[in-house]
C-alpha cells in the first residue's frame, strides 16, 4: 500500500477520507444485476461555489453536505491562507466560512490549487479584489490546462495580472487592488469555469459587470453559479439567448446552505444499473437539480432503460441489452467517460460528439478512453472532438488513469459489469480529487 499524494497545509480532515490506495486494484465483476439505493457526496461544483461565495459574503455562513475530497480541500486550503476563518467538521458534514463582504483578509499569499480546475479558475477573479500580489500554481497538469482567456477577461475589466513564468500558463501572479467591472466578451470554449469564476467576483466590481460569453451552445455550470449567486442575495441577469450576463454591485448575503448530491459521481451508479439491467436509486437528486450532468440518465433512457427522474430522487432501471447511442455530450462531458466505458455492452455502436475541451481536463480525456478502451481490446475511432466505440468483449488489462479520477471511476464499472475479471486499476487513489470513498461505495453493492 502506497500513501496517496500529500496535499500540503491544513487537513480538515480531508487526509483522513482519503485514507490508502493500494498500486492496482483489480476489479472483481458483480456477478450479478447491482439492485441499490446509493448515497453520492456532494456536488463538487457547488462546494466550491458555495464555499468561495460564502467567503465573499457579508458574515458566517454554514455550507452543509459539502464534498470533503482534495478540489475542495485546495479552495479551503487558499481561504486559510488568505485569512479567512474557516471550520470544517467532516463529523458533521458541514464547514463554517466567516466572509468578509467582499474582503481579502491578506496579501501577499501563495495558492496552490493542486488540478482542481475549479479553484484555479474560480479564485483568481476573487484574488483580484484583494491587496495582493498573490501567486496562483498548481500540480503540472495544471500548468498546461487553459487560462489565457480568463486573463485576458480580466485585463479587460481592470485586474492586474501577469504570468509568472510561461504567457499564457499557470502560474499567476494577481497584484489585486480591485476590479473595475465594465462590459467584456469572455472566450468559454476552453472552460466555462472562465465565466462562473467572473461572475461570483461581479459583484465587488466598482461597475455593473457585463459578459458577452462566447465558445459553447449551453452553459450549464453557469446555471449552477447563477443558482448559488441568487440563493446567497445577488442577481444575475441573463438574457434569453444566455449570452449576455449582468451582475451590478452588490453583497453576498451569508446563510445557511445545503449542498445537493454529486451529479457526475452518481453517473457511475445509474451505468452500472443500466450496463447490469438492474436499478439504482439516487436520493437527494432530481429535477430540482442545477446540474447539467443529470443529461447524463436521459442518455440512458435512449439505450433502453427505463428513467425516473423525481422532484429529489433519480432512478434508472436497465434493460435486457443496451442499444448504442450518437450523443453531443458538450454541456455534460464530466460523463463522458462514464458512457464510453459502458458503450462496449451495448448492441450496437455509440458515437460521442463535440468534447473536444475534454482533451484540456485532468488529462486529454479523448485520447485516455481510445488507448484504454483499445488495451481492453475494444474497437475504438478517435476523432479529433469524439469518439466511436463499437460493441465487443472486454480482455484482462491493466487500465492507466493518467492521474484522472474520472478515468478510473468510469473504467471500475466496466469492470463490475464484465463476466470475467478484466479491469485492474492502475493508481486508483487519484479518485480522492472528487469521491475518496468511490471504491467503498462499489464493494457496498456486492
Ligand atoms: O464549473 C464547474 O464546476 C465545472 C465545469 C466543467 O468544466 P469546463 O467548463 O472546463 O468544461 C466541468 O468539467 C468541471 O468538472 C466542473
Ligand atoms: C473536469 C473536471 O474537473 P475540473 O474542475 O478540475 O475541471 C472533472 O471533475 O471532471
Amino acid at each position: 500500500m502506497k500513501p496517496v499524494r500529500g496535499v500540503p497545509g491544513i487537513d480538515f480532515g480531508i487526509r483522513e477520507v482519503r485514507g490508502d490506495f493500494p498500486e492496482e486494484l483489480e476489479i472483481s465483476p458483480l456477478g450479478r444485476p447491482v439492485d441499490a439505493e446509493v448515497r453520492v457526496p456532494g456536488s463538487k461544483s457547488v462546494t466550491n461555489r458555495a464555499l468561495l461565495v460564502a467567503a465573499l459574503a457579508d458574515g458566517v455562513s454554514v455550507v452543509r453536505n459539502p464534498l470533503f475530497s482534495d478540489d475542495p480541500y485546495y479552495l479551503l486550503d487558499a481561504l486559510v491562507r488568505l485569512g479567512f476563518d474557516v471550520g470544517a467538521d467532516r463529523e458533521a458534514g458541514e464547514v463554517r466560512v466567516g466572509g468578509l463582504g467582499g474582503e481579502i483578509p491578506r496579501g501577499g499569499v501563495e495558492v496552490f490549487v493542486g488540478n482542481a480546475g475549479t479553484v484555479a479558475r474560480f479564485l483568481p477573479p476573487a484574488l483580484a479584489l484583494g491587496p495582493g500580489p498573490y501567486t496562483v500554481d498548481g500540480v503540472p497538469r495544471m500548468r498546461e490546462r487553459p487560462i489565457r482567456d480568463l486573463v485576458d477577461a480580466l485585463r479587460r475589466l481592470g485586474a492586474a495580472v501577469d504570468y509568472a513564468e510561461d504567457e499564457g500558463r499557470f502560474p499567476l501572479v494577481v497584484r489585486g487592488g480591485g476590479l473595475e467591472g465594465g462590459a467584456t466578451p469572455v472566450q468559454g470554449a476552453g472552460s466555462s469555469q472562465f465565466v462562473s469564476g467572473l461572475l461570483m467576483a461581479a459583484p465587488y466590481a466598482r461597475r455593473t459587470v457585463n459578459l458577452d460569453v462566447q465558445g459553447r451552445e449551453k452553459w450549464p455550470y453557469v446555471g449552477i453559479t447563477v443558482e448559488v449567486m441568487r440563493r446567497f442575495g445577488v442577481e444575475v441577469g441573463v438574457s434569453e439567448d444566455l449570452r449576455s450576463l449582468a451582475v451590478e454591485p452588490g453583497v453576498y448575503r451569508a446563510r445557511a446552505f445545503e449542498v445537493e448530491p454529486d451529479a457526475s459521481a452518481a453517473s457511475y451508479f445509474m451505468a452500472l444499473a443500466a450496463v447490469t439491467g438492474g436499478r439504482v436509486r439516487v436520493p437527494g437528486l432530481g429535477s430540482r437539480s442545477s446540474q447539467g450532468d443529470l443529461r447524463f440518465a436521459e442518455v440512458l433512457e435512449t439505450m433502453g432503460c427505463e428513467v425516473e427522474i423525481e422532484a429529489d430522487a433519480v432512478e434508472v432501471r436497465g434493460t435486457e441489452r443496451l442499444r448504442g447511442v450518437e450523443v453531443d455530450m458538450n454541456a455534460f462531458s464530466d460523463t463522458m467517460m462514464t458512457l464510453a466505458a459502458i458503450a462496449p455492452f451495448a448492441s450496437t455502436p455509440t458515437t460521442i460528439t463535440n468534447v473536444g475541451h475534454a482533451r484540456h481536463q485532468e488529462t486529454d480525456r479523448i485520447s485516455a478512453v481510445a488507448a484504454e478502451l483499445g488495451r481492453l481490446g475494444v474497437a475504438v475511432e478517435e476523432r479529433p472532438d469524439g469518439l466511436k466505440i463499437l460493441p465487443g468483449p472486454l480482455r484482462p488489462a491493466v487500465v492507466e488513469t493518467y492521474g484522472d479520477h474520472r478515468v478510473a471511476m468510469a473504467f471500475a464499472v466496466a469492470g463490475l459489469a464484465s463476466p470475467d475479471p478484466v479491469v485492474t486499476i492502475r493508481d486508483p487513489g487519484c479518485v480522492t480529487k472528487t469521491f475518496p470513498g468511490y471504491f467503498g461505495a462499489l464493494e457496498s453493492l456486492r
